[in-house]
């Protein structure tokens, strides 16, 4: 997306408060011109000192007044203009958030598993968090900024043409030695920085593997090489810090001589009745400040640069394509036949992964599904719940294709039980109703007792409504609430990823129990790490790489010898 594109996006948003951004640019004006009329008041009170016996108090007075109540407009428009522009970056910020929220629920799974997690959440989060500041920076500094540049070269004009033009001609002057001074201290705080990341390298050598340093001895070495870095390091921090500390007295130096210059100028045009002392203290207040705006902008402008990057990367994310329409039709009254008829799929298309993949699953019957890691297992749960759609082939639900429903209703007819368990801050009430969120403690209890949870909610501080964060619980617990989760909601189908690895003997065999209930007259797809849990499995698919190599019962395919024998002689040695 280029930049002309990116800041028509913004202003898109931005649009919709348009009222509030023309008040806050009139606001800007006002305090803009404000804080340079002030020092012309200032000026005509020093003019109203005519000579040290004689000076017009009653002008002085009048002109004192003006600027205090200058001074108090100047305050009111500058607060009401921060206020303003706060409420603009908020408010443009939590639409983009929105969108942005929104956007997510509607993006294919596919989306968000080629992406990191931690990108996604840097763009909803940091990156529309700098947006907001470069906006913020944008209206309060660029603009008045801008303004003040040109406002003040107006105000300078009007008193004197020359002095203006000097100002303007030696500007430039301030400009280049704040910036030669700044790229070689920059450079230096580079190498400072890279010198530092090396030396910690080295430290992080030394002492995390001081074993190996020690029994190779090479402490010597690792001495030396650590005492040259601290040299290099210091004479770049010598040289880093040199420079910088020139920056502020050459950049005053220079306006000093500018500051002299309009001295001379003005003292020059004093004599020739051209300018008033009072006139001579504006232009020494006008040309003092001058060069503010310009720093301020300079660095406003690549906080705005970076801004800008940052709404590319939003706007990729509202720009990407959400998943293709729903069809209206809804799968009810499901009983739970489920065919799975010649299915190619593969991520990627030059990686062909599922091949030619034919289950039939009569209502109520247990599958499962076992194969090495990679196998596909995964990826055929992920077309059965359509987070992805098959390349070829059909995958059918009582005879009705499930491209042919609503995604929504199809994924109401399954439950899923993870190996990675979902306990989202709340309630253990909340994380149960999840499915079902208006059910009645009876019907929690009931589930919770079918799927051995019950106790051990009973147990806890304040039952159901105990609340829970993510270590509340240990692995088997988590899992157990998940299984009363889908046992609440009663779904025709089931998927099981087993998980009982981190689980201990005790709660392992809770959790079996669990399952076992759950799967009672419900069509139930188990992906099976441990093969001694699915012996009684009405079916097992053995898959290698995207097939399905071997099917029957447990007893059968121990009979074949094939490979699901080999996988089972393997784990139960093991
Ligand atoms: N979202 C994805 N994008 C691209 N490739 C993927 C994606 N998910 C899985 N894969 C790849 O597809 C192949 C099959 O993965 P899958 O997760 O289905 O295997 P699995 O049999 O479930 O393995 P495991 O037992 O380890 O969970 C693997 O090579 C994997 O790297």
């Amino acid at each position: 997306m280029t930049q002309k594109e990116t800041v028509r996006r913004i202003l898109q948003f931005i649009r919709v408060y348009r009222i509030q951004v023309v008040l806050s640019l009139i606001l800007a004006a006002v305090s803009v011109f404000l804080s340079l009329y002030i020092p012309i008041l200032f000026g005509d009170m020093i003019d109203c000192i005519v000579s040290p016996q004689h000076v017009n108090w009653s002008l002085m007075g009048i002109n004192g007044r003006r600027i205090f109540v200058l001074i108090i407009g100047y305050a009111v428009s500058t607060w009401t203009m921060n206020v303003i522009n706060n409420h603009i970056a908020y408010q443009v910020v939590k639409d983009m958030r929105d969108q942005v929220m929104e956007k997510i629920q509607c993006l294919p799974l596919s989306y968000l598993d080629q992406r990191e997690t931690g990108d996604l959440v840097q763009r909803v989060i940091g990156d529309i968090d700098q947006i907001s500041d470069g906006l913020l920076l944008g209206f309060t500094q660029l603009f008045t900024g801008v303004l003040t540049i040109f406002a003040t070269l107006v105000f300078m004009l009007v008193k004197s043409v020359l002095i203006t033009i000097f100002v303007v001609v030696c500007t430039p002057l301030s400009f280049a030695v704040a910036r030669f001074i700044a790229s070689r201290s920059y450079r230096m705080f580079r190498l400072q920085t890279q010198t530092r990341g090396r030396q910690t390298g080295l430290i992080d050598e030394m002492i995390g593997h001081q074993k190996v340093v020690q029994a190779f001895d090479h402490q010597d070495r690792a001495s030396a090489a650590f005492a040259s870095l601290n040299d290099e390091l210091h004479a770049y921090s010598w040289r880093a810090v040199f420079y910088s500390s020139l920056t502020n007295p050459c950049t005053r130096f220079v306006n000093g001589i500018i500051y002299a210059g309009v001295l001379v100028f003005g003292a020059r045009q004093i004599l020739a009745h051209a300018l008033t002392i009072g006139g001579l203290s504006v232009l020494l207040n006008y040309s003092n400040q001058y060069m503010k705006p310009f720093n301020d902008i300079s660095s406003v402008i690549s906080e705005l640069q970076n801004a800008l990057a940052c709404a590319a990367r939003v706007f990729e994310l509202l720009d990407a394509r959400p998943e293709s329409t729903d069809p209206a039709a809804e799968l009810s009254d499901v009983k739970g036949d489920i065919a799975v008829c010649d299915v190619n799929f593969s991520y990627d298309r030059n990686k062909p992964l599922l091949r030619h993949i034919n289950v039939h699953a009569n209502a109520g019957r247990k599958i499962a599904l076992v194969g090495p890691t990679g196998c596909g297992k995964t990826t055929l749960i992920n077309l059965l719940m359509r987070f992805y759609d098959v390349d070829a082939g059909s995958i059918r639900i009582d005879g009705m294709d499930i491209r042919d429903v609503s995604r929504a209703s199809l994924r109401r007819s399954f439950g899923m039980v993870l190996q990675e368990t979902w306990i989202r801050q709340g309630t253990v009430r909340e994380n149960i109703t999840l499915g079902k969120p208006d059910a009645a403690d009876e019907e929690i209890y009931a589930a919770a007792r079918a799927a051995h949870s019950y106790e051990f909610i009973r147990r806890l501080p304040d039952g159901l409504d105990t609340v829970l964060y993510a270590d509340s619980l240990s692995q088997g617990q988590k899992q157990l609430l998940c299984i009363t989760r889908v046992m609440l909601v009663h779904p025709p189908m089931l998927i099981l990823d087993e998980a009982t690895s981190s689980i201990d003997t005790r709660t392992e065999v809770l959790v079996q129990k669990a399952f076992d209930a759950l799967m009672k007259g419900r069509t139930a797809f188990v992906v099976a790490h441990r093969l001694s849990t699915i012996q009684n499995a009405d079916w097992i698919l053995v898959m290698k790489d995207g097939q399905i190599i071997e099917q029957g019962t447990h007893a059968s395919l121990l009979a074949e010898h094939g490979f699901y024998a080999q996988l089972y002689n393997s784990q139960f040695q093991a």
